[in-house]
């Protein structure tokens, strides 16, 4: 991980998905070293949360800092820190499992070895897949291949991750639980979503609860209410 310390802040962030206000006010604030959960039903907007936690989409009004800065400057500084692994898998079609990893860690910039990579394939219980093309496996394989990335990204301080636990079986859930807690713990972040109730023993944990939101344009449906603040 790089020297300076990883922290994450929201300020005041507010988002905005077609007609609907999904939340806003919404500030938070954690160090090195913690696990953040953000819960909430179908469709409250936790998807929508990584997306803005990543610089994938901008927020409406407030801003996300990550090491005191705000993340919209801070563009390839701020990605070599960060592994998303969201519900596209980014998994290349035409590449073997092994050649998946390969290529991603060599795009991001930590090159790993064959052996490495076909160590990440077997926790994620992919031993035996090393050679076969990703157009070949199920949806939960690829999958997957996505999240063995996890376990050559320990250099990464910031790690978002959308149901990282859909599709896995309990061995590789308990793997990959164990691989968040001992990130988390060595002092990274770790921003998931889930909606599974998969113990999480890591020493630090916030959560971020998403609750509703409402229409736009007076189409008021549901009451918001996100960690005391109102929209
Ligand atoms: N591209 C889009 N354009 C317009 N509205 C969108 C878009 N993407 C999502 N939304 C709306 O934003 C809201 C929040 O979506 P989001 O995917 O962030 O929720 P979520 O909490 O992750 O849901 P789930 O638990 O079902 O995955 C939903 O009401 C959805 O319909």
């Amino acid at each position: 991980m790089s020297e300076e310390k990883a922290k994450l802040e929201l300020q005041s962030v507010r988002c905005i998905r077609g007609e609907r206000l999904l939340f806003s006010k919404l500030n938070f604030q954690c160090a090195a070293g913690t696990l953040v959960r953000i819960a909430g039903p179908n469709g409250t907007g936790k998807t929508s949360l990584l997306r803005l936690l990543v610089g994938l989409m901008q927020p409406q009004e407030g801003q996300i800092l990550w090491k005191n800065e705000p993340i919209k400057k801070l563009k390839e500084e701020f990605w070599k820190d960060l592994v998303y692994i969201g519900h596209l898998n980014g998994v290349k079609d035409e590449l073997t499992a092994r050649e998946n990893l390969l290529i991603n860690c060599e795009i991001g910039e930590h090159p790993v070895t064959k052996e490495q990579a076909d160590h990440a394939l077997a926790m994620v219980g992919l031993e035996g897949f090393e050679d076969h093309y990703t157009r070949h496996l199920s949806q939960g394989q690829r999958r997957r291949v996505a999240l063995a990335r996890l376990y050559l990204s320990r250099h990464a301080g910031f790690w978002v991750l959308d149901e990282p636990f859909t599709a896995l079986d309990v061995k590789a859930v308990a793997n990959l639980a164990n691989l968040i807690v001992e990130h988390v713990n060595e002092g990274g972040i770790v921003a998931f979503t889930t909606h599974q109730e998969v113990p999480i023993a890591a020493n630090n944990v916030q959560r971020i609860e998403l609750t509703g939101g409402r229409w736009l344009n007076g189409r008021m449906v549901k009451k918001h209410d996100l960690a005391g603040e109102v929209a």
